[in-house]
């Protein structure tokens, strides 16, 4: 484990040289200057580089009117225009979405050694589209706040015609998990608290707010609304606490 750490490092390091790669492996290591740099960094990653990565925030055929509208809502605010008429960065950001962060931060070398060849991450392993987890998020850097926007298949049933619990809490956590991650580098979920208040339809689109609460030492707290679209319904209502770890002491744990 010890050698394939120190091959891990050592190869993140090298990798980091080129630019397209260099946003991911700052994701794992916090090496660079700042996570909003990173982020900044995966959104222009030029797709040639990974030919096989699919940007899955990205719209498709699968998606209502409901999270089109809330979509072209935050995207339309990415980017806006000065009174000179020139573009330029807005408050949101979207942040594109893999289901292999891990293989894409090492070009696939030695992580495939560590966990196993055909791990993808859970909220991005069913292909077809609308059948389980649609969504994108977006994060604004000035109001330390993150929104996820989630269409629910018909895969995710609980309760007949509604949303199971652990997807709701899934999407919580990937929600304030990114978020986190995006305040104070790599973390992992301490807890989550989650009130459930009322029920979410299946198919149906809701808005997942995220928010920071404070900081102390290694500890991000955040708080989390899920909600309709018209924010009329309050769904769920969640505490959360991410506890900062260091890279190597996460992949010995695995
Ligand atoms: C690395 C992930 C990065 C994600 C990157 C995403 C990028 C975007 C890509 C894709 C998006 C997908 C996003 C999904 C995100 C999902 C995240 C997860 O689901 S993570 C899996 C579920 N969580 C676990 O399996 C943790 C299991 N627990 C642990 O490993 C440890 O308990 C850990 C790391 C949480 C803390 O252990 P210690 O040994 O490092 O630290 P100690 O000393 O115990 O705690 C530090 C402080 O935190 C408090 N603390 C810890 N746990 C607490 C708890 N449950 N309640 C209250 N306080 C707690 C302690 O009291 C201490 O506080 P005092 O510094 O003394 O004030």
């Amino acid at each position: 484990m010890a050698k394939y750490l120190g091959q891990l490092l050592s190869s993140l390091k090298s990798l980091s040289s080129v630019p397209a790669i260099r946003a991911h492996v700052a994701l794992w290591t916090g090496s660079f200057s700042s996570w909003t740099h990173t982020f900044r960094s995966i959104k222009t990653l030029p797709l040639p580089i990974f030919p096989k990565s699919w940007d899955f925030s990205q719209p498709n055929s699968s998606w209502g009117p409901e999270i089109m509208q809330m979509y072209e809502h935050y995207n339309s605010q990415c980017e806006v225009e000065t009174e000179e008429g020139e573009k330029k960065a807005g408050p949101w950001r979207r942040l594109p979405s893999y289901n292999r962060s891990l293989k894409f931060a090492t070009g696939g070398v030695y992580l495939s050694k560590i966990i196993q060849s055909k791990a993808r991450l859970f909220t991005r392993n069913i292909k077809e589209p609308g059948a389980a987890f649609e969504y994108v998020l977006f994060v604004n850097e000035a109001e330390q706040r993150c929104v996820g926007i989630f269409q629910a298949g018909h895969l995710l049933e609980g309760p007949p015609g509604h949303v199971h619990g652990g997807a709701i809490a899934t999407m919580i956590d990937t929600v304030t998990g990114t978020h986190a991650t995006f305040l104070s580098g790599p973390v992992m979920t301490a807890y989550l608290n989650i009130n459930y208040r009322s029920p979410i339809p299946l198919g149906s689109t809701v808005l997942i707010e995220s928010l920071m609460d404070k900081k102390e030492g290694r500890k991000t707290f955040l708080l989390c609304n899920v909600t309709s679209t018209d924010g009329s319904k309050l769904h769920t209502e969640t505490t959360a606490l991410f506890v900062s770890v260091s890279v190597s002491n996460l992949i010995q744990k695995g």
